[in-house]
């Protein structure tokens, strides 16, 4: 990607939400876009109710908030997702968000955050005007084969993923992401990636079509 190309800096005021299967390879390709972009972007920092571990810092790895506090930040309406997960409630702030001007905020959430955040994002003020990219894998082969050939998962772990794959792949078959990019070849990949979150020219028109998901190999 020639670095020449002109910038549309109000593109960069807009969240980037990267959503997409477990294994479809988003930290692979998000890891590669911050390093060749030192500064250019933000993940925002969650709030949690779980207790530090040794090493953690408040308002660095997370927000550690009690239940209360964290209840009352949703009854605020603070939150633009939040979830429960084994016992502990995680979430992210729209001011979260907002502290990591002037950097383009990237956010990687599943799909229950992306349905929250839709419904939110327009009644912030100022609204939030999220871009919905969806990196979608090959095939569901290919992500099976990915899950799996990474080793960090155990059986159940692929399991509980690939259902989750579903639910992501089903929602994409809607047509409902601003942008689908196809995780064939990492660098043409990366290289569509960057064109979307540098805002380049052509951004919005230089994704993929979905493949034709076959969504039952994933039960
Ligand atoms: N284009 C590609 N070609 C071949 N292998 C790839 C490609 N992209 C990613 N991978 C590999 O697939 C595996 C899954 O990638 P990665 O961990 O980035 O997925 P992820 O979407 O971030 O998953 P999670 O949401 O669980 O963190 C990794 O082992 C990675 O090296």
């Amino acid at each position: 990607m020639s670095q020449a190309q002109p910038i549309n800096s109000e593109v960069l005021n807009r969240p980037l939400v990267v959503c997409g299967p477990s294994g479809t390879g988003k930290s692979t390709l998000l890891t590669k876009l911050f390093a060749d972009h030192p500064g250019q972007f933000g993940f925002s920092v969650s709030h949690t109710t779980r207790n530090p571990r040794s090493g953690e810092e408040n308002g660095k790895q997370y927000h550690f908030v009690t239940r209360d506090e964290f209840m009352e930040r949703v009854g605020n309406g603070e939150f633009l997702e939040w979830a429960e997960f084994g016992g502990n409630c995680y979430g992210t702030t729209f001011a979260a968000l907002t502290a990591l001007y002037p950097r383009r905020c990237i956010l990687d959430i599943e799909l229950q955050g992306v349905l929250q955040l839709r419904s939110k994002a327009s009644l912030q003020t100022p609204p939030l005007d999220p871009v919905y990219l969806f990196l979608a894998p090959p095939s569901i082969e290919t992500l099976k084969a990915r899950l799996s050939g990474r080793g960090t998962e155990t059986d159940a772990s692929i399991r509980k993923r690939l259902d989750a794959a579903k639910a992501e792949i089903e929602y994409a078959l809607q047509g409902k992401h601003d942008v689908y990019i196809v995780n064939e070849d990492l660098k043409i990949a990366g290289d569509k990636l960057e064109k979307v979150a540098m805002g380049y020219q052509g951004w919005k028109d230089c994704g993929d079509k979905l493949p034709e998901f076959d969504v039952k190999e994933l039960e």
